[in-house]
């Protein structure tokens, strides 16, 4: 629909402009999109997940649109904090074994994604990967002048040379040098100066360089990467709120001298955090859920819904006990999804009430799309998700005679794919020997109540149940859908 267009449907809140913005993609049918990773030094939680969760949702939107979506995340794979749990790790060791830490993270990281259902990204850049590209940024910035090398050997990039700093993040010079932490590195011009260049400190790891042996700052790390990888300027540049200031503010500092380009990606988006009881979720605060504890309990699709449920600049106040609730919504949409299935394949060729199906479809597609164009907002979109489910549980099972096979086939194609957006929906398909069995079950459990044995005939829906089966009798019909979670058990 949209594979040759620069316009799209979407409004979004561009922090940079702090207005609500029609998306106009810089290249017609693609979408270029950085979002910030994870520096991986423990274990991921539910906090950083929703930011990835509410891309990927926006990332299937896009491509369900017909838009073609390039997506970079980074790992900041060498950092203080990484260097810190190293030590405490290894101590001695630290400078051979301190990449354990990062690989351990970052195979964490992977497997939460894949449980979480987030597609895969176009790339995964390494800040260890990257580092001559890096190398080369600052020398051109200290030629330019724009940066300065300090007694130690560390690089500074010059805060004064960039017009409009602070802008982006809507503070004022004055005001950040008030509020500046003076941090203890004494060869800063300028407190709000950062480092591009960090030199080495005793038993840490390091790289050469022309100023001193030491590695990359975080600010620099970001630009480098996802202009490399996506080239510049670029569509979408994301991340958690917590990084509009410093962390954005700087990447587009550095960019803007170096490139000499206002803003070297056109919207910046950032979703609101996850607090616990109000606070950040924060490692550093120590109030974290992780995530694979929460995988543990219950499948990715259910912590999918649940970020859905709140529109995704808002903050989220992460309640475990909610999640039950959202399993049994999640639960519906399956349901939905299997008694569709089953009605379609008993449907007549031709229906007297197919246009009045078809509208309805449109109603909740266009409500679905509505919402997500309006600010990505996925919480209306899931609203007109649960809607459909309720009409298919509601009306359209007790009226299949009316519907043609054709109409309800495309009433569970926009079911479908509506579901597929969110993330949902991923396990329909299950084992045929399964599906054979329970319909020879409840084929006999017909005949028993045609012979009045009501009493077997519940016996053997109870005992369904129990494996996770829900029986559901409309008119002469039987419908059954079975609960995704159980399905191990059959195995
Ligand atoms: N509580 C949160 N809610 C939503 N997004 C978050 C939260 N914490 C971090 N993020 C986002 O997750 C991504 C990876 O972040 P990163 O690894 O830098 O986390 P962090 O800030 O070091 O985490 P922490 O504060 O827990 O130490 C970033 O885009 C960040 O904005
Ligand atoms: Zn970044």
């Amino acid at each position: 629909m949209y594979a040759n267009s620069k316009e799209l449907p979407i409004i979004v809140y561009n922090t940079a402009s702090k207005n609500l913005e029609k998306i106009t993609l810089l290249r017609p049918g693609l979408a270029r999109i950085y979002v910030c990773g994870l520096t991986p030094y423990d274990s991921m939680h539910v906090g950083h997940a929703r930011t990835f969760v509410f891309y990927d949702i926006f990332r299937r939107y896009l491509e369900y649109l017909g838009v073609e979506v390039r997506f970079v995340t980074n790992f900041t794979d060498i950092d203080d904090k990484i260097i810190n749990r190293a030590r405490q790790e290894f101590g001695g060791e630290l400078i051979n074994r301190w990449y354990e830490v990062p690989s351990r993270y970052i195979k964490e990281f992977f497997d939460a994604m894949d449980r979480l259902y987030v597609k895969r990204a176009y790339a995964y850049p390494k800040v260890t990967e990257n580092i001559n590209d890096m190398l080369k940024w600052i020398q051109e910035l200290v030629s330019k002048n724009l940066a300065y090398v300090s007694p130690d050997g560390s690089v500074y990039f010059d805060i004064t040379k960039v017009p409009r700093y602070g802008e982006f993040s809507g503070q004022k010079i004055e005001d950040l040098i008030a509020g500046a932490r003076v941090e203890p590195e004494p060869g800063k011009r300028n407190p709000l100066d950062f480092a591009l260049w960090k030199s080495w400190s005793e038993g840490e790891p390091w790289w050469n360089s022309p100023w001193s042996p030491g590695r990359p700052g975080w600010h620099l790390e970001c630009v480098v990467m996802s202009s490399k990888y996506l080239g510049v300027p670029f569509d979408i540049h994301g991340g958690g709120q917590d990084l509009i200031f410093p962390h954005h503010e700087n990447e587009i500092a550095i960019a803007r001298v170096y490139f000499g380009i206002d803003y070297f990606a056109r919207y910046w988006i950032h979703v609101g955090l996850v607090t616990i009881r109000g606070q950040k979720m924060s490692k550093s605060l120590g109030n974290i859920i992780p995530i694979m504890e929460v995988l543990r309990k219950y499948d990715g699709e259910v912590l999918r819904l649940y970020y859905a449920m709140t529109q995704y600049r808002k903050p989220m106040d992460f309640d475990p006990d909610a999640l039950d609730q959202v399993r049994n919504s999640l639960m519906s949409v399956y349901a939905a999804y299997d008694m569709l299935t089953e009605a379609i394949n008993e449907a007549p060729d031709t229906g007297d009430r197919d246009n009045e199906l078809l509208s309805k479809v449109n109603e909740f597609v266009n409500s679905f799309e509505e919402s997500l164009n309006n600010d990505i907002n996925t919480s209306g979109a899931v609203a007109a998700l649960m809607d459909f489910a309720r009409y298919i549980a509601s009306t359209v099972i007790y009226n299949t005679q009316h519907y043609s096979r054709n109409a309800l086939t495309n009433a569970l194609t926009a079911f479908s794919d509506l579901a597929n957006i969110l993330g949902i929906l991923n396990r329909t398909r299950l084992p045929p020997s399964l599906v054979s069995l329970i319909d020879t079950l409840i084929r006999i459990r017909a005949q028993l109540r045609a012979r009045k044995m009501f009493d077997v005939a519940d016996e053997i829906r109870n005992e369904l149940s129990k494996l996770g089966v829900v029986v559901s009798d409309v008119g002469n019909k039987t419908y059954w859908y079975i609960d995704r979670d159980k399905i191990t058990q059959w195995h």
